[in-house]
């Protein structure tokens, strides 16, 4: 690291670890665009407050610093780098808001009920007008039942429950956005929740502030204006890299003047030509310009457009590495595993990564898509948590993995059964050992054997306990669980939930998702965990990678948020376009603008973009028109 380089925006550094201070706390709001080093600078001020004499108010007093952070992995990253420190509460904003308002039952329960009625109030006016006979009709009287029966409900609640990372289906619990929701609101009209909130965290630190939910940010500028001089609000983000719909527009504009706002300016992350690519998407935005860091290599950018219908994006995409890796005279390019290919939603990541066939029915189940990127939920707990571990144990003959697998999971040998064996608890140990070996016997056989397959294999074996989102698909298997009255319970929660009435579109995904080899649910597995080499144009925010190949194909996405035929000019603009625009108004290509700008911040060495267009030769004009790529960086290919 040169001297020049580390001190260039060391003034923002400064002011930021100023505003901590405990006993004068001043609110910021750091203005720095892609890879200049936010996050770092929010871990080094964190650092640097609690090591010096605040450090010990803090332990004194048993306040915290507050952090806010967008996803769970960089909730842990940052936790990791700050050495667990347990003045310092690292948590997403919906842990968080589930931890100011968790408790309040009656509020709570009371907010649930007005909200019922005013969106069953919104339904029955929908209804009036509209047909029933649609399927949106049909949807729309469905919902207004089950909200009905969740507002005839809502007294017998004695306590309400939340998880910030599963998909909260029972009758007792609260969804994702009316935890949000109503912590905005909580945080509004009560002034006690405020006195709780900044006696806990006199300082409260936001990362990626563009993109918190705007309401809940409101409620945190009003705290701040009531408690500023004894509350810090430090908000880190980059209005460029807003990409979700949920954020405050114009954030930055809404800022107090009394506040601190640092500058960071240097991109530690980027080639110089990437910087100078990103600069130039960014330039009409806001002018903010960027420089590299001194000792940046030059880098590579290439886009590469090819024509949308009647080709196959594989061998186009392979095709692209291989370009990469001449120009670029990086042979890492061809291998695959090197490269970050970015798509634009999941399912095209399942495609390219080879787990769509598991994937895409679940995926089609609105409710279950939060489970499904998380990797929670019982049913793909089972396979992840259960099967797979065991499967690999088995396969790389880890017999003493393999054990500590059933010991801690299998019900052939929890407690119970080994002293219902008594002194046949030889034969038991038998039994599991028998079933191991069939398992694995199975795979080897089958290298593409189905997770049915599977799944009937373990029932069979009773290897592991079947949920009861997967009882349905083995022989016997809903009986058994309705045997029992805690399932049972389990499953009237899950058919009678608040919002999912009717649970056979579920149980046609999973019958259609469990036809996938296990092997898919493996590859799936690897994919939500991050380790994969895919990922989506949203999901890398905040990430870096070397070499970094963006996919778009708005025909392949069907999205409707980002638009990028329109943006380079393939496709005319719509009526709303031009009238947003012509409000200042977001609009799709303001939307996309920033999350090109998202993904091409990313790369660290090199950077292609595969862009597969309805009219090739169109857009390849219109993005020279732009004058953000040189003309020998745009290429055309079929
Ligand atoms: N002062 C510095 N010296 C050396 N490397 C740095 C410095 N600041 C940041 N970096 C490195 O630059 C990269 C980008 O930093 P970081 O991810 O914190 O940026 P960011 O502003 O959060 O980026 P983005 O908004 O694009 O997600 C990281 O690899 C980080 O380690």
């Amino acid at each position: 690291m040169t001297d020049v380089d580390d001190q260039f925006d060391a003034e923002a550094d400064a002011t930021i670890i100023e505003c901590l201070n405990l006993a004068e706390p001043r609110s910021f709001f750091l203005y720095a665009g892609a890879g200049s080093g936010k996050t770092r600078s929010l871990v080094n001020a964190v650092r640097k407050t609690i090591d010096n004499e605040h450090g010990r108010l803090l332990t004194l007093t048993g306040k915290k610093i507050g952090v806010i952070t967008y996803t769970n992995a960089a909730c842990d990253e940052i936790k990791q780098r700050l050495e667990f420190d347990p003045r310092v509460e690292v948590m997403t904003i919906h842990a968080f808001s589930w931890s100011l308002i968790e408790g309040f039952n009656a509020d709570i329960r009371q907010w649930v009920a007005k909200n019922l009625e005013e969106e069953i109030i919104e339904l029955e006016e929908q209804h009036r007008k509209g047909r029933s006979n649609t399927k949106a009709g049909i949807e729309r009287l469905r919902s207004m039942e089950s909200k009905r029966r969740r507002l005839a409900r809502l007294n017998s609640i004695v306590k309400f429950i939340y998880s910030p990372t599963s998909d909260n289906r029972t009758r007792d619990s609260l969804n994702h956005s009316e935890v949000i929701a109503m912590t905005a609101t909580f945080l509004t009209s009560k002034p006690g929740l405020r006195r709780i909130l900044v006696s806990r965290c006199p300082v409260l630190l936001i990362d990626e502030s563009q993109d918190t939910n705007k309401s809940l940010m409101d409620a945190f500028l009003h705290l701040e204006e009531e408690f500023h001089g004894r509350f810090s609000l430090g908000l880190f983000g980059d209005m460029m890299q807003r990409i979700y719909s949920d954020g405050k527009e114009q954030l930055d504009k809404a800022i107090p003047a009394r506040w601190a706002m640092p500058r960071k300016r240097m991109n530690h992350r980027c080639p110089s030509r990437v910087v100078e690519v990103i600069n130039n998407i960014r330039h009409d935005v806001d002018g903010e310009k960027q420089v590299p860091r001194s000792d940046a290599e030059k880098g590579v950018v290439r886009v590469f457009i090819a024509p949308q219908a009647g080709v196959d994006p594989f061998a186009i995409e392979a095709a692209v590495r291989q370009r990469m890796a001449t120009i670029a005279d990086d042979p890492a390019w061809e291998n695959s595993d090197a490269v970050k290919t970015l798509a634009l939603e999941h399912l095209m990541s399942a495609r390219r990564f080879g787990f769509v066939g598991f994937f895409e029915p679940l995926w089609g189940i609105e409710n279950l898509r939060t489970s499904l990127l998380q990797g929670t939920g019982a049913g793909l707990g089972f396979f992840i948590r259960d099967v797979l571990p065991l499967v690999k144990a088995l396969r790389a003959n880890d017999r003493f993995g393999a054990t500590a697998i059933i010991k801690a999971s299998s019900p052939l040998l929890d407690r119970a059964a080994l002293q219902e064996a008594g002194s046949n608890q030889v034969a038991q140990l038998g039994r599991a050992k028998a079933a191991c070996d069939g398992l694995l016997a199975l795979i080897q056989k089958q290298p593409e054997v189905s997770a049915l397959a599977v799944l009937e294999f373990v029932a069979h074996t009773g290897l592991f306990t079947i949920p009861d989102t997967l009882a349905p698909f083995v022989p016997g298997g809903v009986e058994a669980a309705t045997q029992d009255n805690a399932a049972q319970d389990d499953l009237e929660d899950q058919t009678e939930g608040r919002e999912a009435e009717d649970t056979s579109p579920q149980l046609s995904a999973w019958s259609k998702a469990l036809e996938a080899p296990l092997s898919q649910i493996e590859l799936y597995d690897v994919y939500v965990r991050g380790q994969s080499q895919f990922g989506t144009h949203q999901g890398v925010k905040g990430l870096e990678f070397s070499r970094v190949l963006v996919v778009i194909n708005d025909d392949e996405a069907r999205g409707f948020l980002f638009a990028y035929d329109k943006f380079f000019g393939a496709k005319e603009k719509s009526k709303a376009d031009h009238e947003n625009e012509a409000a200042g108004r977001d609009s799709s290509s303001d939307r996309t603008r920033r999350l090109f700008y998202v993904t091409c911040s990313r790369a660290e060495q090199s950077l292609a973009i595969v862009y597969y267009s309805p009219n090739p030769e169109l857009a390849r004009n219109a993005i020279l028109q732009y004058g953000w790529f040189e003309q020998g960086e745009v290429e055309l290919i079929n």
